[in-house]
């Protein structure tokens, strides 16, 4: 597609949401996403040229969620390498984001990282990696220089307000460690996880950071400059199909046929290799805790460029 097109295309998309009214229920098991308004609609698109195209409300920044689960699955690979699968699989668990259920039979082995156990433990494999006092510092880096953008930051009062009220990640935490499958204070781990989830960015700035996965690794369009080789960029985009919309994730595929990973914020970051890096928000959540408008929007994207993995001519 041509650039007017793709800008023409997030314009319609735009336009078509804020006329949907079945717009989903915002999370409020975080009191301090409990007050973000449903009306909102944002989408970015970066193409492998590097242009970028934006409609709605893609400069608000939001509440990214599990969507760091992506960013934080990158560092620890940078880490520990294939060493981090002895304690976390990858396969799709087909439970809430939250579940506990197959921890017991799985000796506290989360099914991938993509799910609160599984981030919580990629957390707890961090912190052995770096000092507890500089590891928000090296996250916060490392964003900023994927996204190209300085002005990222966490947001404390959504940290706060989760570990005040994050009574089933606390349960998740302390089961695992029971496994020995956490082995720093289950609290400290958790204040790593819940600040990593109070990451606050835009789609403009989310879709910056996810050239990297669009891009085989490399930083940007046009560089030669690499965050993670081009079989890890393929890999966590196999398991961002897999795995990155929970109990969703099949349906995703389904509608979608893009690798993407959502978050209870209402973002969804999705890729398609080699052609685009895609943010979508809207803050109401389906059943399974995904977007709303941000599955349909996305659901639309393809069927207008034919950007599915799937798809049978390129
Ligand atoms: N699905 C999500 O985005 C969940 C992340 C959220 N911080 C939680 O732990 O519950």
């Amino acid at each position: 597609m041509t650039h007017v097109d793709l800008q023409s295309l997030v314009d319609d998309i735009a336009g078509e949401m804020a006329r949907e009214v079945v717009r989903g229920k915002v999370a409020d098991y975080i009191p301090s996403l409990a007050s973000v308004s449903s009306d909102k609609f944002g989408i970015t698109i970066i193409d492998h040229a590097g242009d970028c195209y934006s409609a709605g409300d893609a400069h608000s920044p939001f509440s990214v969620q599990s969507i760091s689960k992506v960013f934080s699955l990158t560092m620890a690979l940078g880490s520990v390498g294939d060493a981090l699968w002895t304690r976390v699989g990858r396969e799709p668990s087909g439970s809430p984001f939250n579940s506990i259920v197959q921890l017991e039979s799985e000796h506290g082995i989360p099914r991938n990282p993509f799910i609160n156990s599984g981030a919580i433990v990629v957390a707890d494999v961090l912190l052995a990696s770096y000092k507890p006092s500089e590891i928000l510092g090296e996250f916060i880096r490392f964003m900023q220089m994927v996204a190209g953008d300085d002005t990222i930051h966490i947001d404390k009062a959504v940290a706060q307000s989760e570990q005040a009220t994050g009574f089933r990640n606390v349960a998740l935490g302390n089961y695992m460690r029971a496994f020995d499958n956490i082995v720093h204070p289950v609290e400290q781990t958790l204040g790593t996880y819940f600040h990593f989830c109070a990451l606050s960015m835009s789609c403009q700035q989310l879709a910056k950071a996810g050239r990297y996965l669009m891009c085989g690794g490399r930083r940007h369009p046009g560089t030669a400059d690499t965050i993670i080789s081009q079989q890890r960029a393929r890999r966590i985009l196999a398991l961002m199909m897999m795995c990155g919309h929970y109990d969703g994730s099949g349906e995703f595929a389904y509608r979608v046929g893009l690798p993407g990973k959502s978050g209870v914020g209402g973002g969804i970051l999705a890729v398609a290799p080699g052609i685009a890096s895609i943010a979508v928000w809207s803050p109401g959540l389906n059943s399974h805790g995904n977007s709303q408008l941000g599955m349909i929007a996305l659901e639309r994207l393809v069927q207008r460029t034919g950007w599915s993995v799937f798809r049978s001519n390129r």
